[in-house]
């Protein structure tokens, strides 16, 4: 049998919410054994600080350079990390003995795949010396030196997780991720994968509702659920180039913008950009090789329910079916910090994160950069 690494994923998305973990177990192949999941929210005034990080990074020419905000904030990010690791090992009775290595993946503070240029704020060496555990972090960089898009990541640990499922969907399936930004992943009957990201998540509902001064997202969907579509306000966004183009994308938070103050009402509003978030999901998926029968969704966009909504009855138009992770036996929640503990060990190991079908690179490419605690 080959060794089991215990290993803890960090994961600070583009919704910039917080840090989700998750602990696993793994050989970084097809043994997955999901142990626990947490996640520690930032509070306003980080994410405020984060939100500055993002216009301090826009000039950013070199993926190392640090200026205005960026290099305090990356030291402090680090620490916030490495508190969320402390407090999840007590939460769970262990202690950095019981975990073999961290899959850090910092807070992407621009991505510019047209220019071969991501950058994840986050020490790795910090993290490793105030949690004790080695780290791995940096997983994005590898991929663009051979032509990829450094994103979608996720796509190898669906692949071990459709492997795993014990009840199988239909297939094709669909992993679909809704977070800031969503991507998604086609599994097939033959493990065929393909993978890019599909669109604006719940990054345009979130800075509508920060807009009208009504919190950082809409809770449940509620608003929404009251409004309804602006037909031109959804169009104006699913023709965006970015959907008609059959080259595999991945997206950066400044690539879509939320609409001013006044375009709709705030309801319509919500709605309408829920809709968007769905809509650009079964767009995305007619660039796929064949049509799924399953779509299994992950992250936050889950729990809006006009999302959701959407979701099913344009998926149920091409004879598929929505299901929520959680009800697949999944959590869908944790996913993402689950995924990079799973790519730290296929880091350690040199086996590949990335594949032509899932960035768009040459060849299939390992990465990230491992420190020693
Ligand atoms: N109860 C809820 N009701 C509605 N929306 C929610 C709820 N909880 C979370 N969300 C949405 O989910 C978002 C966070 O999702 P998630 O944590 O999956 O994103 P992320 O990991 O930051 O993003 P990405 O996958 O793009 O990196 C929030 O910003 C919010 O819009
Ligand atoms: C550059 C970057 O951080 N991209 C994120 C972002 O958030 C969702 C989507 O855009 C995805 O491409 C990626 O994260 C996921 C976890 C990934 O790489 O699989």
């Amino acid at each position: 049998m080959t060794a089991l690494y215990r290993a803890i994923g960090l994961m600070s998305g583009t919704s910039m919410d917080g840090i989700d973990l998750a602990l696993i177990k793994t050989d970084g192949e097809q043994v997955v054994e999901r142990i626990a999941a947490g996640s520690q929210n930032y509070s306003d005034a980080f994410r405020a600080r984060l939100k500055q990080g993002l216009v301090d990074a826009r000039g950013m020419t070199q993926r190392d350079e640090r200026s205005g905000i960026l290099k305090q904030l990356e030291h402090d990010l680090t620490l916030l990390h490495a508190v969320a690791v402390q407090d999840f090992l007590f939460t769970h009775g262990l202690s950095a003995d019981d975990v073999d290595v961290i899959g850090f993946h910092g807070q992407t503070v621009l991505h510019r795949p047209d220019d071969a240029l991501t950058v994840q704020i986050g020490d790795g060496a910090l993290l490793a010396q105030e949690a004790g555990i080695d780290v791995v972090y940096d997983m994005r960089a590898e991929d663009m030196h051979y032509g990829g898009q450094g994103a979608p990541l996720i796509p190898a640990y669906h692949a071990a997780l459709a492997h795993n499922l014990e009840q199988k969907p239909n297939m094709p399936v669909v992993f679909v991720n809704i977070g800031g930004i969503s991507n998604l992943t086609y599994v097939d009957e033959t493990g065929k994968l393909a993978a890019f990201d599909s669109g604006p998540g719940n990054m345009l509902v979130d800075q509508w509702m920060e807009l009208h001064a009504q919190g950082s997202f809409d809770a449940g969907g509620a608003l929404a659920l009251r409004g309804t579509v602006n037909s031109d306000l959804a169009a104006h966004y699913l023709s965006n180039a970015f959907f008609s183009g059959n080259q595999r994308r991945s997206l950066d938070r400044g690539d879509f913008s939320v609409p001013s103050l006044g375009a709709v009402s705030l309801e319509d509003g919500a709605r309408t950009l829920a809709y968007v978030a769905a809509a650009s999901i079964l767009q995305s998926a007619s660039h796929l090789p064949q049509k799924p029968c399953s779509y299994v969704v992950s992250g936050g966009g889950r729990k809006n329910a006009a999302i959701m909504a959407e979701l099913t009855a344009l998926a149920q138009a091409e004879g598929a079916v929505v299901i929520d992770a959680d009800t697949a036996g999944l959590d869908g929640d944790s996913m993402e910090a689950e995924a990079w503990g799973y790519l730290a060990v296929r880091s350690l190991k040199g086996l590949p994160l990335t594949y032509p079908s899932t960035t768009g690179c040459d060849r299939p490419v390992s990465g990230g950069v491992l420190v020693k605690a």
